[in-house]
């Protein structure tokens, strides 16, 4: 029995503290690849909301609501069980019970989800399924989105806003896809960034306390490493 106890808290001595880190930013930024490393290397869990408010969208269209009208989908919005997979080296999502990490990110999708996504029932559902999962996570976690140092966790431990030109996000989603037209990509994002930042209910923005970080002239590693040094810092203070 005293063993056990013992057993407990010398890992509660050598374990460091639960951290939560929100990373937001508009798209092609870096945030899922940079979220994911960061958790995988400091042992936390991972969620990525974007992939929540596409798989809302994505039960959405294949249900017949019409994405056009806030209202029809205020009334659909509680219907679809979202279920969010935080291991970072394989993040899951389904909904109801279906795998939707492939479909959610067809062309479709990403042109409906700031229409879907700014609906303020939408957001608050999606919110508390955001705050229960960070609240689950023992070892803490690394959430990456567009309000999350502003709105869904406000307190967290780090928050970090990042950046990057048009231009090199733009070249970074084409890269993607093979064959794709980077003018089109360009502009596709910027009407994306118009309309999530536009938005009256918790719009993408960078919380007051958040640490900035222009990826522009980045490597992936290189924010990665800001990322990791920054919540080292953070987890010796606490
Ligand atoms: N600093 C960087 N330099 C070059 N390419 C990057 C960098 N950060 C991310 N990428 C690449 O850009 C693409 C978009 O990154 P991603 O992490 O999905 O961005 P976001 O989640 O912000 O939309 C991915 O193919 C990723 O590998
Ligand atoms: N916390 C969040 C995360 C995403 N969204 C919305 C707005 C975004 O355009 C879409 C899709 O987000 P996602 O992170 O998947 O987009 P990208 O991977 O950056 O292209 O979801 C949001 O409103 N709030």
């Amino acid at each position: 029995m005293s063993t056990t106890v013992e057993t407990v808290s010398a890992a509660a001595r050598t374990a460091p503290p639960a951290v939560i880190v929100a990373i937001d930013g508009p798209s092609g930024t870096g945030k899922s690849s940079t979220s994911k490393a960061v958790a995988a290397q400091l042992g936390l869990s991972y969620l990525d909301t974007g992939a929540q408010y596409r798989a809302i969208t994505w039960w959405m269209l294949n249900n017949g609501v019409d994405v056009g009208d806030p209202a029809e989908i205020a009334t659909a919005a509680a219907k679809p069980v979202i279920v969010s997979g935080t291991d970072p080296t394989a993040p899951t999502i389904t909904v109801d019970g279906e795998d939707a990490s492939g479909p959610i990110r067809t062309q479709e999708v990403t042109s409906k989800v700031s229409a879907v996504s700014a609906v303020p029932e939408v957001r608050t559902l999606i919110t508390g399924l955001q705050r229960s999962i960070a609240a689950g996570a023992e070892r803490g976690i690394v959430v990456e989105g567009r309000d999350i140092g502003t709105t869904v966790l406000p307190d967290a431990d780090i928050k970090i806003f990042l950046t990057a030109s048009p231009e090199a996000r733009a070249a970074r989603r084409s890269g993607e896809v093979k064959g794709s037209d980077l003018a089109a990509t360009k502009e596709a994002l910027i009407k994306r960034d118009a309309a999530d930042s536009g938005r009256k209910t918790s719009p993408l923005a960078k919380a007051a306390d958040a640490v900035e970080v222009d990826t522009t002239e980045l490597t992936l590693a290189q924010v990665i490493e800001c990322v990791v040094t920054l919540v080292g810092e953070k987890q010796a203070a606490k």
